[in-house]
């Protein structure tokens, strides 16, 4: 196969973009088809990527003339859509989170080592990003002597509409939960989860922001600002610090400008463009990847973790806060390397 006929299932913010880097920018991949369950956003994809538009999913995952799909519909639609692209044996780059509980990313595990292949990579983008893919280099080169701690910051303009505090941990906060194990190279033991002054900013009904407190099976100690309601900008922040000394997140980088006695850069106000080159690798790779028959990206297991973890942070929130210990079952060797 020299190119890859891709069916993309969502058509919504990151459905647009993702098709569109398919098409006009990443190599050896197309577009040849869209669904959405609301017909106008596919027309629109469709029209803006020349191609056809289905009038569902399952007409794409089982269509023999498509050979990969992308999935980039809303969180609680991933699960029974990655079932079904494994049921038809079809490699599935499935946008984070796999699943919305664990037992729904358990599901799917079962489903693919059943079916003998490994199938499916998780949107976890984060990984291909060039900042963090240099922080840690530093960490594993012993740059800044052994990790101890590590401090996240995972900031939003506003929250989105339907945004539950739930979501705020399964969709928002599940970027930091994989990227730190990744990052340190460390398994989780325990998680905690706090909440403490709501912004006057956050909508009724949302305590935000959120505090996700996890410790890894070496002993080090995560925290996690989830604060969807920053006003400020699209912040990512990350700082890991080891016995000799600190590695942080670089922020991109932009022009500084001085003006009325002020000085100072713009700042991100959304994922798209604060992340967009990590989108473009982590896509391409998996087009690279599927074309020979492969996956080598965040697979079903890195979903299941960061989805049990999410459960257990959420459990920990509505308990008031208490230590909860992850007993985390050994990868399999199916999701392994
Ligand atoms: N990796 C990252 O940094 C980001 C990941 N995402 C993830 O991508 C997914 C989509 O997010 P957004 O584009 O922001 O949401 P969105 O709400 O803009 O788009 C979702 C689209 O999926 C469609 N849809 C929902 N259920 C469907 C189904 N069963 N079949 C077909 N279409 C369906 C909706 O009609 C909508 O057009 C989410 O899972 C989100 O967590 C979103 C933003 C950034
Ligand atoms: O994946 C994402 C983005 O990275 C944003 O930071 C989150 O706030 C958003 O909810 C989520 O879908």
């Amino acid at each position: 196969m020299n190119e890859l006929r891709v069916g993309l299932i969502g058509c919504g913010a990151i459905g647009k973009d993702h098709a569109l880097r398919i098409q006009n920018k990443l190599q050896r991949a197309r577009i040849v088809a869209v669904t959405d369950v609301v017909r106008e956003s596919a027309e629109k994809v469709a029209q803006l990527c020349d191609c056809t538009v289905r009038d569902t999913a399952t007409e794409i995952i089982a269509d023999p003339e498509i050979d990969a799909v992308v999935v980039t519909a809303w969180d609680p639609a991933h699960k029974e859509l990655v079932l079904e692209c494994i049921e038809h044996q079809k490699f599935v780059f499935c946008e984070k989170p796999l699943a919305t509980e664990a037992k729904g990313a358990e599901e799917i595990i079962r489903t693919e080592m059943q079916g003998g292949n490994r199938l499916v990579q998780v949107g976890f983008m984060r990984r291909y990003d060039k900042g963090y893919r240099q922080m840690k280099e530093i960490i594993d080169g012993g740059g800044i002597g052994a990790p101890l701690l590590v401090h996240c910051a995972h900031r939003n303009v506003a929250s989105g509409k339907g945004v539950t505090e739930d979501f705020m941990i399964t969709q928002t906060c599940i970027h930091e939960i994989d990227l730190t194990k990744w990052l340190v190279d460390d398994d989780y033991d325990s998680v905690r989860c706090l909440v403490g002054r709501t912004s006057k900013e956050a909508p009724d009904g949302l305590r935000d922001p959120q505090m996700a407190l996890i410790r890894t099976k070496s002993g080090i100690c995560i925290d996690v600002e989830i604060f969807l309601n920053a006003r400020f900008g699209y912040d990512i922040q990350c700082q890991v610090v080891g016995e000799r000394g600190t590695v942080n997140l670089p922020d991109p980088s932009y022009p500084p400008i001085r003006t009325e006695a002020m000085k100072g850069t713009q700042l991100c106000t959304d994922w798209s463009i604060r992340f967009i080159e990590a989108y473009d690798v982590e896509l391409q790779e998996w087009i690279d990847n599927t074309i020979q028959g492969i996956t080598a990206g965040p697979n079903s297991w890195d979903g299941y973790i960061a989805a049990l973890t999410a459960d257990l942070l959420i459990k920990s929130r509505d308990e008031g806060g208490a230590e909860i210990k992850l007993n985390t079952p050994e990868r399999p060797v199916f999701y392994q390397n």
